[in-house]
């Protein structure tokens, strides 16, 4: 495959962004883990695409460094906003674009010397059989307690158009993240796996998160993955509806609006390099 692409990171977490509207991307799962790949590839944690849209301004889709693909990606979609903002191909700066998740609303916002990009990310989903969790028929799984090899973890799970377990810890950096992200990812309760945040709570508008992501291992930053810890922390009272979210990568704030129950994330998208890949 031969394509042109620009490369952006939110708060850390990175993509390939290729403009499908004028590159050939028919084949680009099968290719998208060697793109990714650091040593042999471009390098990123996923490959994101610009496709045209007949229900919105654009359509955008997600695959992880593994080659699958999601439903929806935060921080992917505050840098596909300002990608297609600079590159003309439109003029809005709130714009529509719809995602296997729904269609987002992101808006780019001057602020200062910095651009950042709010996203009206939609509504959480609260119910177990729609996050997907399994066993639990409808119920929102808050403080679940689940034993995996031995160990007691209290789950709570959201959907953000994709899965989320969220568990918070009293001390973050005493986490083994890299046993536990992906036994959780992949344990039998989640049919179509799950991304897995660590939580402690430094104060109630203030959450530290480390993300074990479903398809991509540990990433600087997760944006679903903060807008479904701002609601897991609120169903477990551990927080106010508004708060910011330190990550690894960088800083995202989130608010769970209780008049529209839409979950907005504002945060940074940045462009690193353009290039071409021959691969
Ligand atoms: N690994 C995620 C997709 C990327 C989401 C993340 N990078 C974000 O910023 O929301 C999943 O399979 O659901």
């Amino acid at each position: 495959m031969n394509f042109k692409f620009t490369k952006w990171h939110g708060c850390g977490n990175d993509f390939v962004i290729i403009n499908g509207l004028e590159e050939n991307i028919e084949t680009i799962q099968p290719q998208a883990a060697a793109i990714c790949n650091r040593n042999f590839g471009i390098g990123a944690d996923g490959v994101i695409t610009v496709c045209p849209s007949e229900n919105a301004d654009f359509c955008m889709r997600i695959f992880n460094s593994d080659g699958s693909e999601a439903e929806m990606c935060g921080n992917g979609i505050r840098c596909f906003a300002r990608y297609v903002y600079e590159a003309k191909l439109t003029t809005k700066s709130e714009m529509t674009i719809e995602t296997k998740a729904g269609i987002m609303k992101p808006k780019i916002i001057a602020s200062g010397d910095d651009v950042l990009v709010t996203v009206n990310m939609g509504n959480p989903v609260l119910q177990a059989d729609k996050v997907p969790v399994a066993g639990f028929a409808d119920k929102t799984i808050i403080s679940e307690e689940i034993i995996v090899d031995n160990e007691n973890f209290h789950i709570t799970c959201v959907s953000m158009g994709n899965p989320h377990c969220i568990i918070f810890v009293d001390d973050i950096n005493a986490v083994d993240i890299n046993k536990w992200g992906p036994v959780l990812e992949k344990h039998q309760i989640f049919p179509n796996k799950t991304n897995v945040e660590f939580v402690q709570v430094l104060n109630r508008s203030k959450l530290r998160m480390r993300v074990w992501e479903r398809g991509a291992a540990i990433t600087l930053a997760c944006g679903t993955g903060a807008c479904a810890t701002l609601v897991a922390g609120v169903l477990n009272n551990l927080c106010d509806r508004q708060a910011s979210l330190q990550l690894d990568g960088g800083l995202l704030s989130i608010e769970w609006n209780e008049s529209d129950n839409n979950v907005y994330m504002t945060g940074p998208a940045t462009k690193v390099f353009e290039g071409k890949y021959s691969g």
